[in-house]
């Protein structure tokens, strides 16, 4: 799918396709939607950027509190978005020891507990050593700092689900 396809379509097929590039977060998407017409796909990327960056720190932190933990129980019970699941598993979240498991638990809930919202990576980016070793250095950092860093993943995670979506097509999947 071309960039003058992704303009033609109508509103409610771009929130049909693309509505999960941010996380759980369809709003993002609907409100980019006036933007069109976008001259490539960075510029769809960017009117996201911007739509983010503006919001109140609280809205960042309810964008992060929209994604589900990494090997988390949603995991396992298949109650995670296809998106999720398929990152989470490629990045070996479903296949962690025992010891593995309980440690990214227990700073899954440190991390909230300190933060008030979930620890966010872009675990295609990533594997099971350089999560754990993120996650455990990231419980560390200061509340703004992690804020940001959250979103900077969130970015990363929407770039590579629009790449996905726009290189496969997703004009068939209508
Ligand atoms: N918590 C968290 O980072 N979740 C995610 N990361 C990612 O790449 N996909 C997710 O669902």
């Amino acid at each position: 799918m071309d960039i003058s396809a992704v303009n033609a379509l109508p509103y409610e097929d771009f929130v049909n396709i693309f509505g999960n590039v941010v996380e759980k977060c369809p709003l993002i998407t609907a409100a980019v939607w006036t933007r069109r017409p976008f001259t490539s796909l960075n510029a769809l990327e960017a009117a996201i950027h911007e739509f983010i960056d503006a919001l109140p720190e609280s809205g960042k932190e309810g964008i992060l509190r929209c994604h589900p933990d990494l090997a988390g129980k949603h995991l396992h019970s298949g109650a995670l978005t296809r998106e999720s699941q398929e990152e989470q598993t490629r990045a070996g979240m479903d296949v962690l020891s025992s010891a593995e498991a309980s440690q990214m638990t227990r700073l899954n809930e440190e991390y909230k507990g300190r933060f008030g919202f979930p620890f966010v990576i872009c675990a295609r980016m990533n594997d099971k050593v350089t999560i754990l070793r993120e996650l455990s250095e990231r419980c560390q950092n200061e509340r703004a700092a992690e804020r940001a860093r959250g979103i900077g993943e969130v970015k990363k995670i929407c770039r590579l689900r629009l790449q996905g979506l726009v290189l496969s097509d997703a004009t068939n999947k209508l």
